[in-house]
């Protein structure tokens, strides 16, 4: 070992004793914390056992049980920060950093060597041994080249020099690797990184980020963060890493609970799911959009983009025809804020057969609001009128004789249960008897008016459609009849339903991002906008892996959200240079590519594609002997078929042979071994070899690159494309010194 490497070993040894001593001290008291707490939970059930019947003791044991709430709520929360620092503590204590930087400030004889980690650590004199890879300082280690430098800091820009930059890779307290570099960050450590097997679960990067992606992570300025990049260029990193680092930055006012991620699918959400965690950081909320949608259609089931997919592979055009076309968000806003109130489908509040509340009573109410007011506050006004109507009909009730018959009839259950709730003093106990038998015949009435049911949202939409598209009118009906919605109908049908009713609108959120927003229609888009109209936008996507629509130019994509969605400040980032595929991979699928972008591949190599063409008679016997040559060299072996019903009868041809585990959208959790599953689900996620199930002509015509570009790109160190019969003239076109071919004669081993 050489005399440098020796100090930096030392030096690691020292920090990783200090990190063990304050590990030891913080076990101590997160262990007196636990004690603690399952003392005061203790008392508190017991408390909580107190019989509250007992009128005298009523109220001094609510205040008592509050209390004692609030305090188990108080150790909880004593003793998940614990938790945290101690996770955080025995994450260091195993690689407390991965960076070096020396630098100088003005006027300053001694170089400053700050070191860069996953965390803060500070020693008892509140000297920083370890700067978290967020703190302002830290962004000299990815922007800076040696030489003069800026970095942003809360009180403005301010001027280093940059004297050293060295990286490690440090594991169990050990030096691995360690070596100085002018680069940004220099390309051995990556390729050490990236040259390893695919996980379950996605890695940070916080160690190799680079100089593009930090600018992704590190931005707070604009309120539309637009990512475009190729396959592999690391924008669901750069985005993860951006949430950690918005979290740290804004800790103040900012909580993973105001951050939502629209994510493609859940086999995406699991994959992703140890990032934060693994940065000391609680996980944001992930929701895919047809969970979105359905949640705000109960009742209805909501069409997957998935099944638009599977019929779109399979079906005629003809059988397309009759889906919502776009643009309809707005018009549907624009129809819901002009609507003349005799076109509102008020519906009648009925129970038990009987009209309660007429629709025309309704109407009125409606209609006697001042005209000036928008649609959202005649409805917030209406609904108010509405609760104060059904409260005067109930009390005409209270005296009737159906009351009377059922207060005789009330159980010794209900009674108790009620006595809680009503007055001790006798002459008033009859009353509020009546008025909760009266409240709770009419508590389906009252359900309608909270959930908005005095309008019918469907029929209201169908009338709009009629006026628009007579077919898309009936195709929507026809599904409603069925409990279904289409899922281009999905968000139209919510601006509509919103802007008459003023809900469905969440102020909480501040950042929403989507990862694979190429697959969001602009209407979708426009919707979230409008739904979270506190948030700002990340949204992250390749138009050239567009699985549901046409591929656009970055700028295009960047002036159609622009002009449509009505951001202030929005800021493009491309990135260019792909990290996932070896050298060979990606240098082959950027020919797959119409528009001749250009895709820098990493300089990592390995072998070159494989293109296999076999006969129909015997693809199954050499399908096998592929996946069984290339298995012992690829710890997750992926075979990507275009539909699930593919992959359905992939799997029953190979299972007797082979053990296959074949994915659906319903699956959550990557496994090593085979998979098979169809391309919409191995979106964004990545495995050692890839095999593109029936890359032939019939199967991938020209039309359908961006399919195969997609398919093929999810290869980190092998790729086959696997032909039963005539190759695509997609993979015929590329230039031959670029894969290897085999034929049904050749051996797939
Ligand atoms: N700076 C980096 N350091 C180390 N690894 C990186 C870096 N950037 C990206 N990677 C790795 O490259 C791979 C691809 O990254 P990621 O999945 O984020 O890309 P993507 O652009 O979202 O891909 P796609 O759009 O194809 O799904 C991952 O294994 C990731 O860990």
């Amino acid at each position: 070992m050489n005399s440098e490497k020796q100090s930096e070993q030392t030096r690691i040894n020292q920090v990783i004793l200090k990190i063990k001593q304050k590990l030891t001290a913080i076990t101590a008291e997160l262990n007196e914390a636990h004690f603690e707490r399952a003392a005061v939970e203790q008392n508190y059930g017991q408390n909580a056992k107190i019989n509250t019947l007992e009128v005298d003791d009523q109220m001094e044991t609510n205040a008592e049980v509050q209390q004692q709430k609030q305090l188990v709520a108080k150790n909880v929360q004593t003793e998940s920060i614990l938790q945290q620092q101690v996770k955080q503590l025995r994450r260091l204590s195993d690689s407390p950093y991965f960076g070096r930087i020396d630098i100088c400030e003005p006027g300053d004889q001694q170089p400053e060597k700050l070191y860069i980690g996953t965390a803060s650590f500070v020693d008892s004199q509140n000297n920083f041994l370890v700067y978290d890879w967020r703190a302002p300082i830290s962004s000299i280690y990815y922007n800076g080249t040696l030489g003069s430098v800026n970095y942003q800091t809360p009180a403005g820009q301010q001027q280093v020099e940059l004297l050293k930059k060295r990286q490690f890779k440090i594991k169990q307290g050990k030096i691995r690797n360690m070596f100085d570099t002018n680069e940004t960050v220099g390309d051995s450590l990556l390729q050490d990184l990236l040259s390893e097997h695919s996980d379950q679960y996605m890695h940070n990067i916080v160690a190799t980020i680079q100089q593009e992606q930090n600018s992704i992570i590190r931005d707070t300025t604009h309120d539309l963060l637009l990512v475009q990049g190729v396959a592999g260029s690391g924008k669901t990193s750069a985005v993860l890493q951006r949430v950690a680092f918005l979290l740290y930055h804004s800790r103040q006012d900012l909580v993973a609970d105001q951050m939502v991620l629209f994510s493609p699918n859940y086999l995406f959400s699991n994959y992703i799911s140890e990032v934060l965690p693994s940065l000391g950081e609680k996980n944001l909320r992930q929701v895919t959009l047809h969970e979105f949608f359905s949640r705000r259609f109960e009742g209805l089931q909501v069409e997957n983009l998935f099944t638009v997919f599977e019929a779109r592979q399979t079906a005629s055009p003809q059988i397309q025809n009759h889906r919502a076309a776009s643009g309809l968000v707005q018009k549907a806003a624009v129809y819901a804020q002009t609507l003349p109130v005799e076109q509102i489908c008020f519906v009648a509040l009925n129970l038990a057969g009987e009209s309660i509340i007429s629709a025309r009573t309704i109407k009125k109410l409606y209609q006697s609001l001042p005209v000036s007011w928008s649609p959202a506050l005649k409805f917030t006004a209406t609904k108010k009128k509405l609760l104060r109507l059904i409260k005067k009909i109930g009390e005409r009730q209270l005296a009737k004789d159906w009351v009377t018959d059922k207060l005789q009839n009330l159980s010794e259950e209900q009674i108790r249960s009620w006595s809680r709730q009503v007055s001790q003093e006798p002459q008033l106990i009859e009353k509020q008897l009546r008025q909760k038998i009266v409240k709770n015949y009419y508590r389906p009435i009252y359900e309608a008016i909270y959930n908005d049911y005095f309008i019918d949202s469907y029929q209201q939409y169908s009338d709009f459609l009629l006026k628009i598209d007579p077919a898309v009118a009936k195709s929507f009906a026809n599904q409603l009849e069925y409990h279904q919605i289409s899922w281009e109908n999905c968000a139209p049908l919510l601006m509509l339903r919103d802007t008459l009713t003023g809900s469905g609108i969440n102020h909480q959120i501040k950042y929403l991002f989507i990862d694979e927003m190429q697959d969001y229609s602009v209407d979708q888009l426009l919707y979230l906008k409008h739904a979270f109209p506190k948030a700002k936008f990340t949204l992250l996507g390749d138009s050239q892996q567009a699985l549901y629509t046409v591929a656009q130019t970055p700028q295009a994509v960047l002036t159609t959200l622009k002009d449509q969605l009505k951001f202030k400040k929005a800021k493009l980032i491309e990135l260019n240079k792909s990290y996932r595929s070896t050298f060979e991979i990606t240098d082959f699928i950027q020919q797959i590519l119409p528009t001749g972008q250009q895709i820098q591949p990493f300089n990592r190599h390995g072998q070159l594609p494989q293109v296999v063409s076999v006969q129909p008679d015997c693809w199954q016997i050499k399908l096998l002997k592929l996946i069984k040559s290339l298995q012992h060299s690829n710890q997750t072996l992926a075979v990507i078929t275009q539909t699930q019903a593919t992959a359905i009868k992939l799997e029953k041809s190979l299972q007797s042979q082979l053990k296959v585990t074949r994915l659906t959208a319903n699956s959550n959790k990557l496994e090593h071994g085979v998979i098979v599953l169809p391309i919409y689900l191995a979106k964004g996620l990545e495995f050692d070899g890839v095999i593109v199930f029936n890359t032939s002509q019939t199967a991938y015509p020209t039309e359908k690159w961006s399919l195969l570009y997609t398919a093929c790109s999810r290869a980190m160190h092998q790729l086959v494309l696997f032909s039963i019969g005539q190759p695509s003239k997609i993979i015929s076109q590329i230039n031959t010194q670029k894969y290897l071919i085999s034929n049904a004669n050749t051996s797939v081993s």
